[in-house]
C-alpha cells in the first residue's frame, strides 16, 4: 500500500536543477520570464507586508533572476510608499531591470543595516553555483551582528538548495519565501536552521512526474494506510507484531518497543521474553502477550505462525541468542525492523547483516549507529540516507532533529521532531511503532514515515518532562485523533 498519489505531487520536494527546468518548461509554454518573476515578487511582498511592519528596507540583489525578484520586489515596494534601498552587487542593473527604482540603487560600500531596519537578500537562490566569497560575502557578513531582519528569496544566500548545506557563508533568515515547492535544503542541516519560518508561494509552474527528488513527510500521505486495519475485526487480521526482548535489566528498551506496538493499531502484539527476564516481563505488561524465549525457535514457530512483523534489536544484548534470533528473524521474510542492538551486533562485518536483510527491513539508526554501520558514507543527510539504502538493500530511518527515510521510491524527510524527543528510549519506543505499523501490511517506507511523523507529534507538543514512558499514551492520542 502507497503514498497517495496526490498528496506525493503536493509534498514533492525538489531541487534546483529540477526547478530551473519547470521554469524553462513553463516559460516554453507561453509564460514570459518577467512574468514569473513579476509573480514571485508579488509573492514575496505579500509575505513581507504580513511579516514586517513598516520600516526602512535594504534589497540586496544577485547578478541572476533571484536578485531580479529583489529588484522587482523593490519597485513594488516603492509604489507602496515603503522607504527602500538598492544594492546590487557587481556590474549596476540594466534600465531595463530596475524601472522604477530610479534615485534609489547605492553601492556595496555603503552597506550599513541597523537594528531596526528590514535586509532583503536576493542575492543567490536557486543558481548559487559555488562558495559565496568577496562583495557577497562582505554584505552577509555585515548582517550577522547588525541586529536587523532578514527576508530570503527562495534560499538564504549560501544554503544549497539540494542539500541544505552553506557554500561560504550564508545568513540567518527570519522568513524565507520560496516558489512552487519547498527545496531539500530547506529542510536539512544548516539550511533548516537558516531559513527561518519559510513560506511557499504557488507562481504558476506546471508540475510533472518525475519533478520531485524528495517528499516532505505529512500525514496526508500516508493517513489512509492507518485506517484500513481498523477495518478488520479479528485481532490478527490487524496485524501482529512479535518484539524480541532482551535480558534482565537490559530488558527496559525492548518493553518500550512492545508499548510503541501495542499503541500503533497493530491487532496483537507478543513480547519474547528471555528467561532472565520472562517472569518479570509477564508481571508488568497486560495488553501485550508475553511468551518465553526458549531459543531462536520460540521466534521462529510465531514466524511461521501468526506473526506479521519482528521488531529486533531494543535492549537485546550482543550475546549468542541474539545474533541467533536476528538469523531467524531475517530469515523468515517477514518485514522487521533491525534497531539498536541489531545494527551493532555486525558493526566490525557490516557485509554479513546486508546480505541477510531483504526489502521488507527498516534499519533505524541513529548518526552513531549509522556511522558505525555505513563506513565511509558521507555528505548531506540525505544523500547519506539514500546511499546507506542501496547498499544495505532495505529502508534506512536516519534519525535526528530532522529524520530522512530512504528506501524504495522517493525518500522522504521528516522534519516535525523537538527537543522533547531527546529522551531515553523514545527510540525504542519509535522501533516497535513502526513495528507494529508494518504488521498492518503498510510497506517499508511508508511505514517508517508515518511512524517517524505520529512518533514525533506525540512529543511536540510535550514540555522537557516527557520521558519515554508516557510517550506511548500520547501516540495512541495522535493515531486516534489522525483516522477519526
Ligand atoms: N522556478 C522558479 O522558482 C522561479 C525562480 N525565480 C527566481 O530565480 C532564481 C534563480 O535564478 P537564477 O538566475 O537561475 O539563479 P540565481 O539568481 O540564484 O543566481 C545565478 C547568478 O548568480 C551567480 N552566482 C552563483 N553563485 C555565485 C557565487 N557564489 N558568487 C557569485 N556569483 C554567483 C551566477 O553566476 P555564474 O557565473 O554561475 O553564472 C549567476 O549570475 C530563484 O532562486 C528565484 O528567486 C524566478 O523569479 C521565478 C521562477
Ligand atoms: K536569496
Amino acid at each position: 500500500m502507497a503514498f497517495d498519489a496526490e498528496a506525493t505531487k503536493r509534498c514533492s520536494l525538489m531541487t534546483p536543477d529540477a526547478m530551473a527546468e519547470a521554469d524553462r518548461r513553463t516559460i516554453a509554454a507561453g509564460t514570459p520570464e518577467t512574468t514569473l518573476i513579476d509573480r514571485a515578487a508579488r509573492a514575496s511582498l505579500r509575505v513581507l507586508r504580513s511579516e514586517f511592519t513598516r520600516r526602512p528596507v535594504t534589497i540586496l540583489c544577485g547578478p541572476g533572476n533571484n536578485g531580479a525578484d529583489g529588484l522587482r520586489l523593490g519597485e513594488m515596494l516603492v509604489d507602496a510608499g515603503w522607504p527602500i534601498e538598492v544594492i546590487c552587487l557587481g556590474e549596476p542593473p540594466s534600465a531595463e531591470r530596475h524601472r522604477g527604482l530610479d534615485g534609489r540603487l547605492r553601492p556595496t560600500g555603503t552597506f550599513a543595516p541597523g537594528p531596526g531596519a528590514l535586509v532583503v537578500d536576493a542575492l543567490f537562490g536557486a543558481g548559487l553555483s559555488r562558495p559565496v566569497e568577496g562583495e557577497a560575502r562582505a554584505l552577509i557578513e555585515k548582517l550577522e551582528f547588525a541586529g536587523a531582519s532578514v527576508l530570503s528569496i527562495d534560499l538564504p544566500s549560501g544554503i544549497d538548495g539540494a542539500t541544505g548545506e552553506v557554500l561560504g557563508i550564508a545568513p540567518q533568515a527570519d522568513v524565507t519565501v520560496t516558489f512552487h515547492r519547498l527545496k531539500p535544503g530547506h529542510l536539512l542541516g544548516e539550511g533548516a536552521r537558516r531559513c527561518g519560518k519559510v513560506f511557499c508561494a504557488d507562481i504558476g509552474l506546471q508540475y510533472r512526474e518525475g519533478d520531485a527528488s524528495a517528499l516532505h513527510n505529512a500525514p496526508e500521505l500516508w493517513r489512509h494506510l492507518l485506517a484500513n486495519g481498523a477495518r478488520e475485526t479479528h485481532k490478527y487480521e490487524r496485524g501482529h507484531t512479535v518484539v524480541v526482548g532482551g535480558p534482565g535489566f537490559m530488558g527496559s528498551a525492548s518493553r518500550l518497543s512492545a508499548y510503541g506496538a501495542s499503541v500503533s493499531g497493530a491487532g496483537a502484539v507478543t513480547y519474547l521474553a528471555p528467561l532472565s527476564s520472562a517472569e518479570f516481563a509477564g508481571t508488568v505488561f497486560d495488553a501485550v502477550m508475553v511468551r518465553p524465549m526458549t531459543g531462536p525457535e520460540a521466534l521462529e514457530e510465531l514466524a511461521e505462525g501468526k506473526a506479521s512483523s519482528i521488531v529486533i534489536g531494543p535492549g537485546m544484548g550482543h550475546g549468542a541468542l541474539s545474533r541467533d534470533c536476528l538469523h531467524t528473524a531475517l530469515a523468515s521474510g517477514l518485514p522487521c525492523v533491525v534497531d539498536a542492538d541489531a545494527l551493532t551486533l555486525y558493526e566490525d562485518e557490516p557485509s554479513k547483516l546486508f546480505s541477510a536483510l531483504h526489502e521488507g527491513c527498516v534499519l533505524t539508526p541513529h548518526e552513531g549507529e549509522f556511522a558505525r554501520l555505513f563506513k565511509g558514507v558521507e555528505g548531506d543527510k540525505l544523500s547519506r540516507a539514500k546511499a546507506a539504502a542501496a547498499r544495505c538493500g532495505a529502508t534506512v530511518l536516519l534519525k535526528g532533529s530532522t529524520t530522512v527515510i530512504a528506501g524504495d521510491g522517493l525518500p522522504v524527510i521528516n522534519t516535525n521532531g523537538s527537543r522533547s524527543l531527546a529522551t531515553a528510549g523514545s527510540g525504542d519506543v519509535l522501533a516497535g511503532l513502526i513495528g507494529g505499523i508494518l504488521a498492518q501490511s503498510v510497506a517499508p517506507r511508508e511505514a517508517a514515515a508515518a511512524g517517524a511523523w505520529i512518533h514525533a507529534e506525540a512529543a511536540r507538543s510535550a514540555g522537557p518532562s516527557l520521558n519515554a514512558d508516557r510517550l506511548p499514551r500520547r501516540i495512541a492520542g495522535v493515531i486516534d485523533r489522525l483516522v477519526s
